[in-house]
Protein backbone atom coordinates (compact mmCIF):
# COMPACT_ATOMS: atom_id res chain seq x y z
CA UNK A 1 0.00 0.00 0.00
CA UNK A 2 1.60 3.29 -1.28
CA UNK A 3 2.26 5.42 1.71
CA UNK A 4 1.40 9.00 1.43
CA UNK A 5 4.30 11.52 2.67
CA UNK A 6 3.14 13.65 5.41
CA UNK A 7 3.89 17.32 5.69
CA UNK A 8 7.20 18.81 7.21
CA UNK A 9 6.93 19.18 11.33
CA UNK A 10 6.84 22.52 10.81
CA UNK A 11 3.69 22.74 8.78
CA UNK A 12 1.85 19.95 10.68
CA UNK A 13 2.82 21.83 13.96
CA UNK A 14 1.16 25.27 12.43
CA UNK A 15 -1.61 23.19 10.87
CA UNK A 16 -2.47 21.80 14.67
CA UNK A 17 -2.07 25.51 16.13
CA UNK A 18 -4.40 27.00 13.62
CA UNK A 19 -7.22 24.08 13.66
CA UNK A 20 -9.53 25.45 16.23
CA UNK A 21 -10.89 21.76 16.96
CA UNK A 22 -7.67 21.98 19.68
CA UNK A 23 -8.01 25.57 20.69
CA UNK A 24 -8.74 24.34 23.81
CA UNK A 25 -6.74 21.34 24.83
CA UNK A 26 -4.57 21.03 27.58
CA UNK A 27 -1.51 20.84 25.13
CA UNK A 28 -1.92 23.56 22.73
CA UNK A 29 -0.92 26.57 24.93
CA UNK A 30 2.43 24.25 25.65
CA UNK A 31 2.91 23.60 22.49
CA UNK A 32 2.36 27.41 21.10
CA UNK A 33 4.86 28.76 23.20
CA UNK A 34 7.32 26.17 22.21
CA UNK A 35 6.43 27.06 19.15
CA UNK A 36 6.83 30.64 19.46
CA UNK A 37 10.46 29.79 21.24
CA UNK A 38 10.96 27.64 18.48
CA UNK A 39 10.28 30.53 15.99
CA UNK A 40 12.65 32.47 17.87
CA UNK A 41 15.30 30.24 18.31
CA UNK A 42 15.18 29.80 14.42
CA UNK A 43 15.17 33.68 13.83
CA UNK A 44 18.20 34.25 16.12
CA UNK A 45 20.53 30.86 14.01
CA UNK A 46 19.08 32.73 10.93
CA UNK A 47 21.04 36.10 12.03
CA UNK A 48 23.96 34.49 13.21
CA UNK A 49 24.03 32.49 9.96
CA UNK A 50 24.01 36.73 8.66
CA UNK A 51 26.39 38.00 10.06
CA UNK A 52 28.94 35.14 9.77
CA UNK A 53 28.14 35.35 6.11
CA UNK A 54 28.99 38.77 6.16
CA UNK A 55 31.96 38.43 8.28
CA UNK A 56 33.03 35.92 6.17
CA UNK A 57 32.89 38.49 2.86
CA UNK A 58 34.46 41.20 4.56
CA UNK A 59 37.40 39.24 5.63
CA UNK A 60 37.54 38.13 1.88
CA UNK A 61 37.36 41.56 0.60
CA UNK A 62 40.04 42.31 3.29
CA UNK A 63 42.21 39.64 1.90
CA UNK A 64 41.65 40.73 -1.54
CA UNK A 65 42.77 44.36 -1.29
CA UNK A 66 45.59 43.44 1.49
CA UNK A 67 46.94 41.26 -1.93
CA UNK A 68 46.04 43.79 -4.48
CA UNK A 69 47.72 46.04 -1.80
CA UNK A 70 51.16 44.26 -1.71
CA UNK A 71 50.92 43.21 -5.54
CA UNK A 72 50.74 47.55 -6.18
CA UNK A 73 53.46 48.03 -3.89
CA UNK A 74 55.78 45.48 -5.50
CA UNK A 75 55.05 47.13 -8.93
CA UNK A 76 55.83 50.38 -8.04
CA UNK A 77 59.12 49.09 -6.01
CA UNK A 78 59.91 47.19 -9.54
CA UNK A 79 59.40 50.16 -11.48
CA UNK A 80 62.25 52.43 -9.11
CA UNK A 81 64.46 49.62 -8.95
CA UNK A 82 64.29 49.76 -12.67
CA UNK A 83 64.68 53.64 -12.46
CA UNK A 84 67.61 53.15 -9.98
CA UNK A 85 69.60 51.24 -12.22
CA UNK A 86 69.27 52.96 -15.27
CA UNK A 87 70.21 55.94 -12.95
CA UNK A 88 72.78 53.98 -12.04
CA UNK A 89 73.87 53.02 -15.10
CA UNK A 90 73.41 56.92 -16.22
CA UNK A 91 76.09 57.61 -13.46
CA UNK A 92 78.88 55.21 -14.47
CA UNK A 93 78.32 56.49 -18.44
CA UNK A 94 78.77 60.48 -16.70
CA UNK A 95 81.88 58.83 -14.44
CA UNK A 96 83.38 57.06 -17.69
CA UNK A 97 82.34 60.58 -20.23
CA UNK A 98 83.92 63.22 -17.38
CA UNK A 99 87.50 60.91 -16.75
CA UNK A 100 87.94 60.34 -20.49
CA UNK A 101 87.34 64.25 -20.43
CA UNK A 102 89.41 65.01 -18.27
CA UNK A 103 92.04 62.70 -19.20
CA UNK A 104 92.11 62.68 -22.66
CA UNK A 105 92.82 65.35 -25.53
CA UNK A 106 89.15 66.81 -27.26
CA UNK A 107 90.69 67.05 -30.81
CA UNK A 108 93.02 64.13 -31.27
CA UNK A 109 91.46 61.21 -28.60
CA UNK A 110 94.95 61.21 -27.49
CA UNK A 111 95.76 61.05 -23.37
CA UNK A 112 96.19 65.05 -22.69
CA UNK A 113 99.17 65.99 -20.65
CA UNK A 114 97.29 65.35 -17.28
CA UNK A 115 97.26 61.40 -18.26
CA UNK A 116 101.08 61.69 -19.50
CA UNK A 117 102.52 63.22 -16.86
CA UNK A 118 100.95 60.63 -14.35
CA UNK A 119 102.26 57.98 -16.19
CA UNK A 120 105.97 59.80 -16.21
CA UNK A 121 105.47 60.04 -12.70
CA UNK A 122 104.86 56.02 -12.41
CA UNK A 123 107.43 55.34 -14.73
CA UNK A 124 110.15 57.22 -12.88
CA UNK A 125 108.61 55.54 -9.50
CA UNK A 126 109.38 52.51 -11.30
CA UNK A 127 113.32 53.66 -12.37
CA UNK A 128 113.67 54.70 -9.05
CA UNK A 129 113.00 51.17 -7.39
CA UNK A 130 113.84 48.67 -10.03
CA UNK A 131 115.99 50.50 -12.15
CA UNK A 132 113.76 50.35 -15.29
CA UNK A 133 114.66 52.12 -17.98
CA UNK A 134 112.30 54.33 -20.08
CA UNK A 135 112.89 56.96 -22.35
CA UNK A 136 110.79 59.88 -23.75
CA UNK A 137 110.25 62.33 -27.05
CA UNK A 138 109.10 65.00 -27.91
CA UNK A 139 107.89 65.75 -31.21
CA UNK A 140 106.58 68.93 -32.65
CA UNK A 141 104.84 69.49 -36.30
CA UNK A 142 107.56 71.38 -38.87
CA UNK A 143 106.43 74.56 -40.31
CA UNK A 144 102.44 74.10 -38.16
CA UNK A 145 101.79 77.87 -38.26
CA UNK A 146 102.78 78.03 -42.18
CA UNK A 147 99.47 74.91 -42.77
CA UNK A 148 97.21 77.41 -40.71
CA UNK A 149 97.97 80.28 -41.91
CA UNK A 150 97.80 79.08 -45.15
CA UNK A 151 94.73 76.68 -45.50
CA UNK A 152 93.19 77.81 -42.20
CA UNK A 153 93.32 76.80 -38.46
CA UNK A 154 90.19 74.24 -39.70
CA UNK A 155 92.67 72.47 -41.65
CA UNK A 156 95.47 72.86 -39.32
CA UNK A 157 93.42 70.73 -36.98
CA UNK A 158 92.34 67.96 -39.45
CA UNK A 159 96.17 67.84 -39.66
CA UNK A 160 96.68 67.37 -36.15
CA UNK A 161 93.81 64.87 -35.84
CA UNK A 162 95.70 62.89 -38.76
CA UNK A 163 99.08 63.09 -37.21
CA UNK A 164 97.94 62.09 -33.97
CA UNK A 165 96.32 58.96 -35.56
CA UNK A 166 99.92 58.08 -37.47
CA UNK A 167 101.58 58.22 -33.87
CA UNK A 168 99.59 56.03 -31.76
CA UNK A 169 98.87 53.68 -34.41
CA UNK A 170 102.71 53.39 -35.04
CA UNK A 171 103.75 52.62 -31.29
CA UNK A 172 103.45 49.34 -29.10
CA UNK A 173 100.98 48.43 -26.80
CA UNK A 174 103.10 49.70 -23.84
CA UNK A 175 104.12 53.03 -25.43
CA UNK A 176 101.94 55.97 -24.84
CA UNK A 177 101.58 59.22 -27.14
CA UNK A 178 99.61 61.99 -26.06
CA UNK A 179 99.42 65.32 -26.79
CA UNK A 180 101.67 67.99 -25.19
CA UNK A 181 100.19 70.66 -26.25
CA UNK A 182 99.38 73.01 -29.27
CA UNK A 183 101.58 71.07 -32.76
CA UNK A 184 103.11 68.89 -30.11
CA UNK A 185 103.45 65.99 -28.88
CA UNK A 186 105.37 63.42 -26.41
CA UNK A 187 105.80 59.48 -26.86
CA UNK A 188 106.57 57.86 -23.61
CA UNK A 189 108.45 54.36 -24.09
CA UNK A 190 108.92 51.97 -20.97
CA UNK A 191 111.60 49.69 -20.92
CA UNK A 192 113.19 51.67 -23.54
CA UNK A 193 116.81 52.46 -23.76
CA UNK A 194 117.77 55.27 -26.07
CA UNK A 195 119.26 53.26 -29.08
CA UNK A 196 115.84 51.06 -29.32
CA UNK A 197 114.19 54.59 -28.88
CA UNK A 198 115.46 56.46 -31.61
CA UNK A 199 114.76 53.05 -34.02
CA UNK A 200 110.79 53.70 -32.73
CA UNK A 201 110.77 57.34 -33.52
CA UNK A 202 112.57 56.94 -37.14
CA UNK A 203 109.85 54.55 -38.03
CA UNK A 204 107.05 57.20 -36.82
CA UNK A 205 108.85 60.01 -38.77
CA UNK A 206 108.78 58.15 -41.45
CA UNK A 207 105.27 57.28 -41.20
CA UNK A 208 104.42 60.87 -40.42
CA UNK A 209 106.90 62.07 -44.00
CA UNK A 210 104.36 59.29 -45.80
CA UNK A 211 101.33 60.77 -44.60
CA UNK A 212 99.05 63.48 -46.80
CA UNK A 213 96.01 64.98 -45.51
CA UNK A 214 93.45 65.73 -48.56
CA UNK A 215 92.37 69.57 -48.85
CA UNK A 216 89.83 69.96 -51.37
CA UNK A 217 91.76 68.66 -54.81
CA UNK A 218 95.14 69.79 -53.08
CA UNK A 219 97.00 67.56 -50.41
CA UNK A 220 99.00 68.43 -47.47
CA UNK A 221 102.22 66.56 -46.57
CA UNK A 222 103.91 67.00 -42.91
CA UNK A 223 107.03 66.50 -41.47
CA UNK A 224 107.79 66.10 -37.88
CA UNK A 225 111.04 67.04 -35.41
CA UNK A 226 111.92 64.56 -32.67
CA UNK A 227 114.01 64.94 -29.45
CA UNK A 228 115.02 62.09 -27.56
CA UNK A 229 116.07 61.67 -24.00
CA UNK A 230 116.15 58.46 -21.76
CA UNK A 231 115.42 58.97 -18.30
CA UNK A 232 119.03 59.03 -15.92
CA UNK A 233 119.24 58.21 -12.65
CA UNK A 234 119.09 61.38 -10.34
CA UNK A 235 117.05 62.81 -12.45
CA UNK A 236 113.22 63.98 -12.05
CA UNK A 237 110.68 63.49 -15.02
CA UNK A 238 110.78 67.03 -15.75
CA UNK A 239 114.73 67.17 -16.14
CA UNK A 240 114.11 64.19 -18.81
CA UNK A 241 111.64 66.35 -20.24
CA UNK A 242 114.05 69.44 -21.02
CA UNK A 243 116.42 67.23 -22.25
CA UNK A 244 114.28 65.66 -24.67
CA UNK A 245 113.40 69.58 -25.65
CA UNK A 246 116.79 70.31 -26.17
CA UNK A 247 117.48 68.17 -27.96
CA UNK A 248 113.77 68.84 -30.39
CA UNK A 249 115.47 72.34 -30.31
CA UNK A 250 118.47 70.87 -32.08
CA UNK A 251 116.63 68.32 -34.36
CA UNK A 252 114.88 72.00 -35.30
CA UNK A 253 117.65 73.94 -35.80
CA UNK A 254 119.67 71.05 -37.77
CA UNK A 255 117.45 71.21 -40.37
CA UNK A 256 113.99 69.44 -39.47
CA UNK A 257 112.53 66.45 -40.19
CA UNK A 258 114.53 64.33 -38.11
CA UNK A 259 115.03 62.94 -34.38
CA UNK A 260 117.97 64.29 -32.46
CA UNK A 261 119.24 62.26 -29.47
CA UNK A 262 119.64 64.18 -25.86
CA UNK A 263 122.69 62.65 -24.73
CA UNK A 264 125.11 63.37 -27.65
CA UNK A 265 122.63 65.43 -29.40
CA UNK A 266 123.89 63.29 -33.05
CA UNK A 267 121.46 64.01 -35.68
CA UNK A 268 120.01 59.77 -35.96
N1 LIG B 1 95.04 74.40 -36.04
C1 LIG B 1 95.64 74.38 -34.86
N2 LIG B 1 96.78 75.05 -34.68
C2 LIG B 1 97.39 75.03 -33.49
C3 LIG B 1 96.84 74.32 -32.40
N3 LIG B 1 97.70 74.46 -31.35
C4 LIG B 1 98.73 75.24 -31.75
N4 LIG B 1 98.57 75.59 -33.05
C5 LIG B 1 99.40 76.40 -33.89
O1 LIG B 1 100.65 75.78 -34.10
C6 LIG B 1 101.55 76.80 -34.54
C7 LIG B 1 102.91 76.53 -33.95
O2 LIG B 1 103.75 77.43 -34.54
P1 LIG B 1 105.25 77.65 -34.11
O3 LIG B 1 105.40 77.35 -32.66
O4 LIG B 1 105.67 79.01 -34.58
O5 LIG B 1 106.05 76.57 -34.84
P2 LIG B 1 105.98 75.99 -36.30
O6 LIG B 1 105.27 76.88 -37.26
O7 LIG B 1 105.44 74.61 -36.18
O8 LIG B 1 107.48 75.95 -36.68
P3 LIG B 1 108.63 75.04 -36.13
O9 LIG B 1 108.11 74.36 -34.89
O10 LIG B 1 109.76 75.93 -35.85
O11 LIG B 1 108.91 74.05 -37.20
C8 LIG B 1 100.94 78.13 -34.05
O12 LIG B 1 100.52 78.85 -35.20
C9 LIG B 1 99.74 77.73 -33.24
O13 LIG B 1 98.67 78.63 -33.39
C10 LIG B 1 95.61 73.65 -32.62
O14 LIG B 1 95.03 72.99 -31.74
N5 LIG B 1 95.04 73.71 -33.84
Amino acid sequence: MAQTKSPPLETRISQLLADSEHQDTALHQTLSELWDAHQELVRRLERIARISDAYQSLAKQKEQSLAERVNKQLRQLEKVARISDRYQQMMRDLNLALQEASTHDALTGLPNRRLLVERLKEESERFRRYTRPFSIAMIDIDHFKLINDHFGHEIGDNVLVEVARVLDAEIREHDLCGRWGGEEFLVLLPETDQGTASQVLERLRQAVERLTVRVNTASVSVTISVGLAEHLAGNSYSDTINRADGALLAAKRSGRNRASSAVTEDVL
